[in-house]
């Protein structure tokens, strides 16, 4: 290989690609959101996203810790800790946490089930699990490229807000909170992120490891969704995972039919 092929693509260059991978394999384009956001779910399909999305919110703001428990830099760590907070919020008012447990109540779920994790699908649990480690292990700058995803999460949410609005009787300001919260939140989450990719991938070497990061994320949330195709819609349930009719709340839980009840 010519000495030239190992020189690091430029700023802008290095920025397209990034783009492209989002463009090109972001979870927008799953079928499953397609069919969430085009209001085609039914109540259990949306019930089992609510509770295996879980998984994944559950360890965001620990993946953020494991990232922060190698950070040496106190000014990367100030800036890095706003995550945790977004998600984990004060005692008395919340954060991200909290606002997914409020849409699981508004699905008819019991939000102690939710967070319990027990119905969580073990490709559900492989996939975040596989995101938390890598952020452990690899490369720091990796772990921000990893977390790029979010560059094009804004216009999902966007989406989403519309699409549950528009199609499914849950939805409203309170349910849908988290959605918007994200709205404010992960754009400067992004800007940093970002700036710190493109400022220190410095290398061909760096970039296209940072690349890589990004397509494993982006995997990593396409796996989430493949799995909840094969096990809710094509009806394929792992052992183990959740069941209709589980973990409901009791007032969404259906009166048994007056056979079945033995009145006559
Ligand atoms: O609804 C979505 O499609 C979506 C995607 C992503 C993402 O791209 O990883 C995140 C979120 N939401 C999100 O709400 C969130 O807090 C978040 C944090 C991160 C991360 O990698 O640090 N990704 C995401």
């Amino acid at each position: 290989m010519k000495l030239a092929d190992h020189q690091a693509q430029t700023r802008a260059e290095f920025h397209e690609r990034l783009r492209r991978i989002g463009a090109e394999r972001y979870h927008d384009r799953h079928p499953f959101h397609k069919r969430l956001h085009g209001g085609q779910c039914s109540p259990d399909e949306v019930r089992a996203w609510v509770i295996n999305r879980w998984q994944y919110q559950s360890r965001i703001p620990m993946k953020d810790a494991a990232f922060l428990s190698r950070v040496e830099d106190p000014q990367l760590r100030r800036i890095w800790r706003s995550r945790i907070e977004d998600h984990d919020g004060g005692t008395d008012q919340g954060g991200g946490i909290r606002r997914w447990l409020a849409l699981a109540r508004a699905v008819g779920l019991d939000p102690d089930y939710v967070a319990s994790g027990v119905g969580v699908m073990p490709a559900t649990r492989f996939a975040v699990d596989a995101y938390v480690r890598f952020v452990r292990d690899m490369p720091l700058l990796d772990a921000v490229a990893a977390s790029l995803t979010e560059m094009f999460a804004p216009k999902i949410h966007a989406e989403r807000i519309e699409g549950l609005l528009k199609h499914y009787d849950f939805a409203d300001d309170a349910s849908l909170a988290y959605f918007r919260n994200r709205l404010s939140e992960a754009p400067k989450d992004v800007e940093f992120g970002l700036n710190h990719v493109l400022d220190h991938a410095d290398t061909l070497e760096k970039q296209d490891a940072a690349a890589a990061a990004l397509v494993f994320k982006t995997d990593v949330l396409w796996a989430q969704l493949d799995a909840l195709w094969h096990g809710y819609v094509e009806g394929n349930i792992p052992p183990g995972a959740w069941r209709p009719g589980e973990g409901l709340l009791d007032a969404a839980i259906p009166e048994p039919a007056p056979e079945a009840a033995g009145a006559s």
